[in-house]
Order: structure tokens, then sequence, then C-alpha cells
């Protein structure tokens, strides 16, 4: 793999980035010349943000080596013509800090405590704390965050927004909210948190060109991955072997809708035909048959007897069609809570299992540890974080640590969780992550988690034929289902991208991708 993929696929936690910087330092790398460096390439970054246009810059300088790294762009933006105002509020600086601040007063940098002398600024650059940020912030320097943020100017942040955890994106008391993040080396675990996200503005990482043994050395054993392009295309069924037939490339039974929610399962279907799935199977109640036919011809529709109120009451599978013979088996959308029995017995099936929605709130009162852990064959949950605190009453901080959370409910259950949100994580039982780490506000929407349902489990129907690992699978079906929100937010809006239309946009992602 070249080096800028598997960068960009690489996250650390502060504690591994210390580690590996120290490899780096132990080896002989003199830390003031790495300063240098990776200050010169923020420098150049920043020179592109403000378009080399000579401007009035504020610089917020901590006691650390964030706060270093934000001197030496000081000196270098103000060598080169812009006018320079350093707020730096600490008295004890570290060595090679204290040496910088000493030098850029000498060449006449206006140095201040006071937070005001920046009001004027037409940029900040914020230099305050970087991944040695431990505590929470205290007086001044939370009052001052706190007028900046009032200020709302184009803010530059230094590796990561001052006041968030490195690892957690907890923000501690306060937070610079950023409009541009400058991750420095490799993707900080913080930045790839839901919580983070609106103080991280637009993020992009700079690589310093750290050796990619030192990176390997300290992430043997952990590995929490950033799900990128090229990462996603590369779990994809295509292409196709030039001599297949349609079960070869994986027979989906979708058990979904009711009465109440008709559409649950039509948008299921969508997001499954999609996916590029062989075969189609879905079973619904009886009374929806016609609807499901209209919607997709391609599809095997299985009309069920169906109960008083209009769920499936039983799953009648077409004559010489058992329950194992498929590639995949999901259910969830639109089943109601009273589908319970269904839910049972394709949990004690020994397909592999996708289980959304109503299926989760079901699989939630029958306990879903104990019951998944009886299963043999794979399983996959799609939970948003309403249903995991209700699968997991016991994991604590679903909302908060999202990535502890769900890699805890995968290691307690050994099923597969994708936790939906903003930045979706995927967690397997032997305790690996993935991020999706770019997404859209548009597809919070109802019925845009039913057509993830239907693409991931008809990407996996014709990944279980190919020997695909499943989490990989998922991340790709997580990829791809975001991608094509992007895409449709950015012909129609965060506000055009309704679920239906979202399936239009799914071939586009993989045929401009790929073609
Ligand atoms: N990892 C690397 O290879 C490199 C790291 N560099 C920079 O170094 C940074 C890390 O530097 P440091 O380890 O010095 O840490 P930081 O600069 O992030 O800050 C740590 C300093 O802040 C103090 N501090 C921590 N919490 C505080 C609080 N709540 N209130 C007040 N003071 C507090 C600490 O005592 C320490 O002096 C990175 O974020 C990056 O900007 C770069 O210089 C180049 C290379
Ligand atoms: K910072």
């Amino acid at each position: 793999m070249q080096r800028q993929q598997y960068i960009s696929q690489t996250i650390v936690t502060a504690a591994q980035m210390r580690e590996i910087e120290a490899r780096i330092f132990a080896a002989g790398m003199p830390v003031p010349a790495l300063m240098e460096k990776v200050a010169g390439l923020i420098t150049h970054k920043i020179n592109q943000i403000i378009k080399n246009k000579h401007n009035q810059i504020g610089i917020l300088v901590g006691s650390g080596h964030n706060g270093g790294d934000a001197l030496v762009v000081a000196r270098e933006l103000f060598l080169q013509g812009h006018k320079i105002t350093i707020y730096s509020p600490f008295e004890k600086l570290k060595e090679l800090t204290s040496q910088h601040q000493q030098y850029v007063q000498s060449l006449g940098i206006n140095i201040s405590n006071s937070i005001n002398t920046l009001q004027n600024s037409d940029y900040l650059i914020d230099g305050l704390f970087g991944f040695g940020l431990e505590r929470n912030l205290t007086e001044p320097i939370a009052s001052a965050i706190n007028t900046i943020n009032e200020w709302s100017k184009p803010t530059i942040s230094i590796d990561i927004p001052s006041g968030l955890h490195t690892d957690t994106g907890e923000v501690l008391g306060t937070a610079i909210r950023a409009t541009h993040t400058l991750c420095l080396g490799l993707w900080k675990l913080g930045l790839l948190q839901d919580r983070a996200l609106e103080y991280i503005g637009t993020s992009e990482l700079i690589d310093f060109d750290i050796p990619r043994a030192d990176i390997e050395a300290v992430l043997s054993d952990t590995k929490i991955h950033r799900i990128t392009k090229h990462t996603a295309l590369s779990a994809l069924p295509l292409p196709r072997p030039a001599v297949t037939h349609k079960y070869k490339e994986g027979h989906l039974l979708l058990i979904c809708g009711s009465q109440r929610y008709a559409g649950g399962a039509i948008l299921t279907g969508l997001g499954a035909r999609a996916s590029g799935v062989g075969m189609l199977s879905i079973a619904v109640p009886e009374y929806l048959k016609p609807l499901l036919v209209a919607q997709l011809p391609e599809a095997l529709i299985i009309g069920c007897p169906e109960t008083e109120t209009g769920t499936i009451a039983q799953l009648k599978l077409p004559a010489n069609t058992r329950l194992d013979s498929f590639s995949t088996i999901a259910i969830g959308p639109g089943i109601t809570t009273e589908a319970a029995p269904i839910v049972e017995q394709v949990l004690e099936n020994t397909d592999p299992l996708v289980i959304d929605a109503d299926g989760l709130n079901i699989l939630a009162t029958m306990g879903a540890v104990k019951t998944l852990q009886k299963r043999k064959a794979p399983t996959v949950l799609t939970p948003h974080t309403g249903e995991f605190k209700r699968l997991f009453p016991d994991i604590p901080d679903a909302q908060n640590n999202r990535i502890e959370a769900v890699q805890t409910a995968a290691k307690q259950s050994g099923a597969i969780i994708l936790l939906k949100g903003a930045r979706t994580a995927i967690a397997n039982p032997q305790g690996n992550i993935w991020i999706n780490p770019d997404s859209t506000p548009a597809l919070a929407r109802g019925g845009s988690g039913d057509v993830l349902t239907g693409l991931l489990a008809g990407l996996l129907a014709q990944g279980i034929n190919k020997s695909t690992p499943i989490e990989q699978t998922v991340a790709t079906a997580a990829w791809w289902h975001a991608q094509a929100g992007i895409i449709g937010a950015e012909e129609r809006t965060e506000l055009g991208v309704d679920a239906h239309t979202l399936t239009h946009y799914l071939p586009l992602v993989i045929s401009t991708s790929v073609l």
C-alpha cells in the first residue's frame, strides 16, 4: 500500500502519538529540527488558506510544543510580511518553546498576555494545546477561549482545537471553535468523535514523513482504521468474474415492512438493489406484495401471512427454499415490535444476519448480549445511539465515547456493530474499529437507515460468496451510503436528500469512483 493511503487510514491516540514521537527522537531526529519542519509545512498550508494575502494574524501560544509550533509559524508569517500579534498567557514555557518566544520577541513581534490585543486580527492561529492537554482548562485561558469564540473569526487550529481531548473529543471545560484544523502527522482519534465535530471545522492532515516502521511498531495490536475511498473500494465485489450467475453474486433475503411502515420495505429494497446483489428476495406482509412488486420488479417478493395489525405473522418461504439457503438475511426495517417470533427464528438460523430498527428493539427485549453470544453465524447490528443504549444498557457513555462503547459492545456480544452517527463507527469482536470520516447531516432523515441496511446486506450477500471479511464490507457500505449523501447534498443542498432520492445517488458514487 502506498504511503499516502496508509497514512490516511491510520488513527492514533495521544499515548500512541507520544510513543511514535519518542521513537523518532530516540533514533536521532533532533526535536527542534522536527518542529521546524512541521511548522514549515503548517505555514505553507496556512498561506494556502489565507490565499497569500498580507493579513493581520493573531497567534495563540501555549506552554508546550504546540505553542512552539505556533511560534515558528508566527516567525515565518512575520518574515513573509504579515502583521503578527501573539497572545502568550503562560509564564513558564517548555525550553524549546521559550527559545522560540525569545527570538520572535527579538524580531519586534508584539507579545501580550491579554487576549484583547488580538481583536483586530483577520485570522487566528491556535497553538495553545495539542495532544499534551490532559486536564480541564482553567482561568484565564478558559475565558480567553470563550472570548475568541464570540469573535467568530476564521481560526486555524494546529493539531487539534485547543480544549478538546485528543482521544475522546471531549470538551475539557471549553474549546476553540476552529474553522480549520491542521492535524499533524497522523489522525488523532478525538477528531473522529461526533461530539468534537462542531469545534473542528475543515480538517486536513499534514504528513511530516513519520517512518512507517515506527507507526507499525506502535500500532501493532490496536487497530483503529479510518475508512477511505481506497479501503472502501477494495472491498467492493468488483470486477465480477466473466462467468457467473445470479446466485453466485449473492442471494439476499430481506424481512421488512408492515402495514404501518410500508415505505421502510421499499427503501430497504432499493438500497439492496443498488448493491448489485445477484438475487433479491423480500418477505413482507401479504398486503404489501403488490406495492413492492411495482417498486422492485426484479425482486422476488414473498407475501407472508400477517397479524391483525398488519405485521408479518409467519415467514412463508416459497416451496424448495430453506431459510439457511440465503447468502445473507436482513431483518428489521418497518417490521414493528410485534414481529418478535420472526426475529427469534432468524437468530436461530445459520445465515449471516443483519439486524436493524425494530429488529434491534426486539433483540434488546430478548437480552442482546446473551442472545448474540449463542449465535453460530456472523451478526451485524446497525443501531443509532438510542437503539444502542437499549441493546447494551450496561455500557455507559454511548453518547460520549462512542468508539469505546461500540468496541465494548462488539467484544461482549460477538457481533459486528455499526453505530450510526455523524462519524459512524464499526467494531468487530476482536476490538478493531473502522470510522467513516466524511458524511453529511443531509442523511439525518427518516428512511436513510433503511437504505443503509439494504445496501449493507446486499454487499454482504455478495462478499460472503467471495470471502471478503465482513467488517470490511460493513465499512464499505457505511462509506458508500455517506458518499451518496454528500453528492446528493452537493447537488440538492442538505435539505434535498430524502431517502428515496438517496438511493438514486448510490450507483453514481461507484461509477464516478471506479469508471
Ligand atoms: N508528535 C510529534 O512528532 C510532534 C509534535 N509537535 C507538537 O507538539 C505538540 C505536543 O506537545 P506537548 O507534548 O508539549 O504538549 P502541548 O503543547 O499540547 O501542551 C502541553 C503543555 O500544556 C500544559 N497543560 C496541559 N494541560 C493544561 C491545562 N489544562 N491548563 C494549562 N496547561 C496545561 C502542560 O503542562 C504542557 O506544558 C503536538 O500537539 C504538536 O503540536 C510538533 O512540534 C512536531 C512533532
Ligand atoms: K491547538
